[in-house]
């Protein structure tokens, strides 16, 4: 933490992670309330659900959408698609609130024309993970992709281009806001499974609200 003070180099307080990666500790954190509010109409809508890998494999960590495309993963694959297959009807609308703040994010990062049209919704219970992956089922890899953390506690492992390379553990608190683009648009990431305490207000789960612009 007290090492914060020096790697503070961005007029809005962000850290640099890397050359094209900013991480805005508690920056989501006045917008807290706006964000489980959305969320709670949207999981009205588009429950949490299990989606299968192309590999056959159940993901440990529940997902829904909002936005005019939603990310999905089946046997066919991974790709965006207009319409949540579990209710045959288009995805929740992202609330504005989510949209400003991924906008604003991505600006303070150095991306000023993020519009994101796509916001997946990560749902992690202890134990639950993600493994190294890149982010590539977009069109554009000039756009950012803009993460926030809500609840628990995670360890963000963040690799480098080719998939052996060793990931750096970051970790992501409640609030925090991490940005990534440019050189580092597919860099490999993934978080280690969920471990630690329940959060205060949040319980026993850590969410994490990812927006792309798809198409
Ligand atoms: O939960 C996170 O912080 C990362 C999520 C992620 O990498 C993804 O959904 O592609
Ligand atoms: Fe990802």
């Amino acid at each position: 933490m007290s090492l914060d003070l020096f790697t503070a180099t961005h007029a809005d307080a962000g850290e640099q992670i890397g050359a094209g990666t900013w991480l805005f500790r508690q920056r989501a954190l006045p917008e807290v309330a706006a964000l489980a509010g959305g969320l709670r109409l949207i999981l009205a809508q588009a429950p949490w659900r299990h989606l299968i890998t192309p590999g056959g494999h159940r993901m440990a960590v529940a997902m829904t959408n909002c936005g005019t495309l939603g990310w999905h993963s089946d046997e066919a694959g991974y790709r965006y698609q207009p319409v949540d297959p579990l209710s045959g009807h288009p995805w929740p609308a992202m609330p504005p609130a989510f949209a400003e703040l991924a906008r604003q994010a991505a600006a303070l990062a150095g991306y000023p024309d993020f519009h994101p049209d796509a916001c997946l919704i990560n749902r992690y219970r202890p134990g639950a993970g993600l493994s190294l992956h890149q982010d590539r089922n977009e069109q554009d890899h000039g756009q950012p992709v803009v993460s926030v953390s809500l609840g628990m506690e995670a360890r963000f492992l963040w690799g480098g281009l080719q998939r052996g390379q060793t990931a750096l553990k970051l970790p992501l608190y409640h609030g925090d806001i991490l940005v990534w683009g440019g050189p580092d648009r597919l860099r490999f990431h993934g978080i280690a499974p969920l471990q630690g305490p329940p959060h205060p207000e949040w319980g026993l789960k850590r969410i994490n609200l990812t927006f792309r612009r798809a198409r």
